[in-house]
């Protein structure tokens, strides 16, 4: 049983909000600069996140969004939820808590000086020691499921890389089947892996979607590789056929509504299409009345992954539609039976392609789901039909 947050508390957070808008990035930070100290926490996070301040803007902007719904934390539940989707995918601990929370109480302190008085600080750890618990209950819950159901496990488990595929110039898939030869745990399509990488001098976590359909015995993972990526460039450098990694169980909730009949529109860039190779079949299969549409946006179609698979899927009887947007090479003329548009796709062909029920799915690159989740919402289209993947930390489409 949870020990709700003491009388009193409530009041002093909502008092620092000010505060926490003129300082709130400084704080963490300051807050992530003190753990990164410890090897164990500073493999959990992306160091590229750190370097360009998404990590701790992210962190800012949901401490900030607590305070204001300290009275009723409820009104975050979506971003609980990915928070502890990820935490379990990490394996984060209950016992990192503590570490994490004295880090935050110490940042307040260091940054808001004199401002913090001890009723301040008593109050933030009364609301961290709150939300802590809430995270732990929740976070002890979901591990205990994923470990006991059917193929499920706990933490790390050995996996081997079945099949390498090179899917374009820069993409490869590793195939991934677990080295102890037993079922694994049939993923929900949209739900991504996290890997545990401790070689050759990396010591890090990643997370990928998955880009296969659920499957009893296999997982698919595809990774572009960023020329500035530490560790897409050494998977693909690196990992071959059968090179072993350790992998958590699935997580993640970007998911399509299994049984839904409303129309759903997947919107992609680059990469971002990797959910959705998962999604496409499995809806194809268990849902065929509902209409899927994928539209998908690539540089170059010379350079597009998955070109001849969304083919073959276009020929079965409840085939989606698909329209890919090429915005660069206006002279390419690749060989597909697939509908193709030159140029960027518009918020406005998107809300017709929508129509009044549809739900619209995003997962590309971050400016991209930014411009058109803005644009589709002044055209009226609600947030509550516009759904979205980020890698990362998830920095509001609204805030960025
Ligand atoms: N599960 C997840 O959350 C996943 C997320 N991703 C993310 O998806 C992203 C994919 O990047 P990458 O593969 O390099 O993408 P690419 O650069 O290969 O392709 C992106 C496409 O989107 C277009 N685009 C980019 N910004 C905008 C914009 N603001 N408005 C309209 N069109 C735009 C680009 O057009 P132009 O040619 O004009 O640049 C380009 O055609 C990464 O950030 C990755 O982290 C990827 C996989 C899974």
């Amino acid at each position: 049983m949870i020990k709700p947050l003491k009388p009193g508390a409530a009041p002093i957070i909502k008092a620092t909000i000010p505060a926490l808008e003129a300082h709130g990035v400084t704080i963490t930070k300051t807050m992530y600069e003190k753990l990164m100290q410890d090897p164990a926490i500073a493999a959990m996070f992306n160091q590229t996140d750190q370097a360009t301040g998404r990590q701790p803007r992210a962190l800012a902007a949901a401490v900030l969004a607590y305070a204001k719904h300290i009275d009723d934390p409820s009104a975050l539940e979506n971003t609980l939820g990915l928070i502890v989707e990820k935490h379990v995918a990490l394996s984060v601990t209950p016992e990192q808590y503590p570490v994490v929370g004295e880090a935050l109480l110490t940042a307040i302190g260091t940054v808001l000086g004199e401002a913090a008085t001890p009723e301040i600080i008593d109050a933030w750890a009364e609301a961290y020691r709150f939300l802590a618990d809430v995270l732990i209950s929740r976070e002890t819950a979901l591990t205990h499921t994923r470990e006991t159901e059917p193929g499920g496990w706990r933490g790390w488990r050995s996996f081997r890389v079945a099949k390498r595929v090179q899917e374009s110039p820069d993409m490869v898939s590793f195939w991934l089947e677990p080295v102890d030869g037993k079922p694994v745990l049939k993923h929900v399509p949209g739900q991504y892996l996290a890997l545990a990488l401790e070689q050759d001098g990396l010591n890090t976590r990643r997370c990928y979607s998955i880009s296969s359909a659920p499957s009893t015995h296999a997982y698919r993972i595809s990774v572009k590789r960023d020329p500035h990526g530490m560790v897409s460039s050494w998977l693909h450098a690196n990992l071959h056929e059968n090179g072993i990694l350790e992998v958590a169980p699935p997580a993640g909730q970007f998911t399509l509504e299994a049984s839904g009949s409303a129309p759903v529109l997947l919107v992609s860039g680059g990469s971002g299409i990797t959910p959705f190779m998962s999604m496409l079949p499995e809806q194809e299969e268990k849902n065929p009345g509902r209409p899927m549409h994928l539209v998908h946006t690539t540089p170059s179609l010379d350079h597009m992954p998955f070109l001849a698979e969304l083919a073959s899927l276009q020929k079965t009887e409840a085939a989606p539609e698909i329209d890919l947007f090429s915005t660069k090479d206006e002279n390419a003329h690749p060989d597909t039976s697939l509908r193709v548009h030159e140029g960027h796709v518009s918020a406005e062909w998107l809300a017709e392609q929508l129509g009044n029920e549809g739900h619209l799915y995003f997962c590309g690159p971050r400016g991209f789901q930014r411009d058109l989740f803005s644009a589709l919402t002044k055209l009226g289209i609600p947030e509550s039909r516009l759904h979205h993947e980020f890698y990362g930390p998830d920095e509001s489409l609204l805030a960025a």
